[in-house]
């Protein structure tokens, strides 16, 4: 027994079962929809119930089986009846036919579902690239292993009579996996609704945000599925392939700005509105073997905006990595190698520039003292005081960096001796004023400073200068004691 189900209360399980009968018409609802969108036999631009037994698979786990056998039964016999064309129906063959599809389609689509139901949590999770990979390919996977075994299943029960089965099978993919990337986020969201959001998984590419709607999020969505149904206008007047495919470009890159500029909900819409109207318009239009180009674009679409939403997150993953490499984690002050490098580069401006730049080197005093008889922690913050209130004297174009344990620098662009002398003077009264919080102590730092004195000096000469004039104090402070 999973952890949902030993949670779920006897209230919410009668919910469970109350839904059943929804998810049957709700099934063969959107089977009977796609059967009148049939392009070609067992090809639909698009096959909604696949993204219904997802969806409801991946909401519901297990406890949406029987509702998606019972309505694989219902369609199998409506297939069979309508191909009779009148004649007797052998209920053999559609008893075994229904069997043979029920368990292909569920057991198709429950590999993906159940998959990334064991992936997902309850909490709302962030949109990474890795989940959106992990919908776009299982749902791929999925569509292929119900296309494919669903036609040598249907060939088997002499329900499918074709001379191609490849053909059909990737007619029968392409239109499984566009409605399931389109459609099953909304399903997935109105599942959520009807049975408790706190009940479901939530998975980043199924999740809409709050619904608060701009004007221009209505603005935009307005002009995506107007520009579509232009297109799709123009194709109807000149029934040129090439000019479809060109033209769909348009929807997707629209489709990436709402991405960019709008809230999920929009753009979740997007993705929806493009894929209703497209089928509509299509059915209406009666585009034949031109479906593929349609369905191209709608799942690229969908891909693309689930890529598009992932970026966010990456951008912040890289922010924080780059943070982490150049920031010492303790202090906040530059690592070695970033404070070198920011330093090299303001040396090399300032001397073309012929202005003075200088370097400090610090050093705590006694900071093992500190630690030995105030704990680890006091010398912490003692480190992470002392670099605050070096922080708070610097501008913006100057640099602090740790370079070791205790041993701090400091890089002082268009700043002379006097200047420099003046900034360590501030530091010294700013340290012995402000006591330690919580210890009541105060700390010191042994200072020593360097200024270019031409446009030969290099940053390690600058640097080797002031840790001589450092050690030179830091001896002096040492004999005070
Ligand atoms: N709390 C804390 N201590 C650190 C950290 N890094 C280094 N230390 C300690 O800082 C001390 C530095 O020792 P020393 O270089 O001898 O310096 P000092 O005790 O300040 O002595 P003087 O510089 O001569 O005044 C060592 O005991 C290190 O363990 C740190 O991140 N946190």
């Amino acid at each position: 027994m999973t952890t949902s189900q030993q949670l779920t209360p006897p209230g919410q399980t009668g919910r469970f079962w109350l839904l059943q009968p929804l998810l049957v018409v709700l099934w063969l609802g959107s089977f009977l929809l796609a059967a009148a969108l049939e392009h070609a036999p067992h090809a639909s631009l698009w096959f909604p119930p696949a993204a219904v037994t997802f969806a409801s698979l991946f909401c519901l786990g297990w406890r949406a089986a029987p509702a998606i056998f019972v309505a694989c039964a219902v369609a199998t016999y409506l297939t069979e009846t309508a191909g009779a064309n009148g004649g007797a129906v052998r209920l053999d063959v559609v008893a075994s036919s229904s069997l043979v599809f029920a368990l292909i389609h569920t057991g198709a689509y429950a590999l993906p579902a159940m998959t990334l139901r064991r992936l997902a949590r309850f909490e709302q999770a962030e949109f990474t690239l890795r989940a959106v990979t992990e919908f776009l390919l299982l749902g791929a996977v999925g569509a292929a292993l119900a296309a494919s075994f669903g036609v040598l299943g249907l060939q088997q029960t002499e329900l499918l009579d074709a001379p191609d089965l490849f053909e059909v099978a990737a007619a029968w993919w392409i239109g499984d996996y566009a409605a399931l990337v389109t459609l099953a986020p909304a399903l997935a969201l109105m599942l959520r609704w009807a049975v408790g959001s706190s009940e479901v998984r939530r998975f980043p590419p199924f999740e809409w945000g709050p619904w608060r709607f701009r004007r221009s999020a209505v603005g935009k969505l307005a002009v995506l599925l107007a520009v579509t149904l232009a297109v799709l206008a123009g194709y109807h007047e000149l029934s040129n392939s090439r000019a479809l495919l060109v033209m769909l470009v348009l929807p997707v890159v629209l489709q990436l700005w709402i991405v960019h500029t709008e809230n999920l909900a929009t753009t979740q819409l997007g993705v929806l509105g493009f894929s209703l109207l497209t089928v509509g318009a299509a059915a209406a239009v009666q585009v034949g073997d031109d479906a593929l180009i349609l369905q191209f674009a709608a799942v690229s679409l969908a891909a693309n905006t689930y890529l598009s939403l992932a970026a966010p997150a990456l951008y912040a993953a890289n922010e924080r990595l780059r943070d982490q490499v150049s920031h010492d984690g303790l202090t906040g002050a530059l690592s070695r190698t970033c404070f070198e490098d920011r330093a090299a580069i303001g040396l090399a401006k300032g001397q073309r520039r012929n202005q003075p730049c200088s370097i400090i080197m610090l050093d705590m005093d006694r900071l093992k003292e500190l630690n030995d008889t105030h704990g680890h922690a006091a010398g912490d913050i003692a480190l992470r005081d002392l670099v605050k209130h070096c922080k708070a004297r610097l501008r913006a174009s100057d640099c602090m960096g740790r370079l070791s344990g205790d041993e701090f620098a400091i890089f002082l662009p268009g700043t002379d001796e006097d200047q420099t002398r003046a900034i360590v003077h501030d530091l010294r009264e700013q340290l012995a004023a402000t006591p330690l919080e919580p210890l009541g102590l105060t700390i010191s730092a042994s200072f020593g400073m360097a200024t270019t004195p031409d446009s030969s000096s290099s940053l390690s000469q600058l640097l080797h200068a002031a840790d001589q004039a450092m050690y030179v104090e830091k001896r002096a402070h040492r004999r005070s004691v």
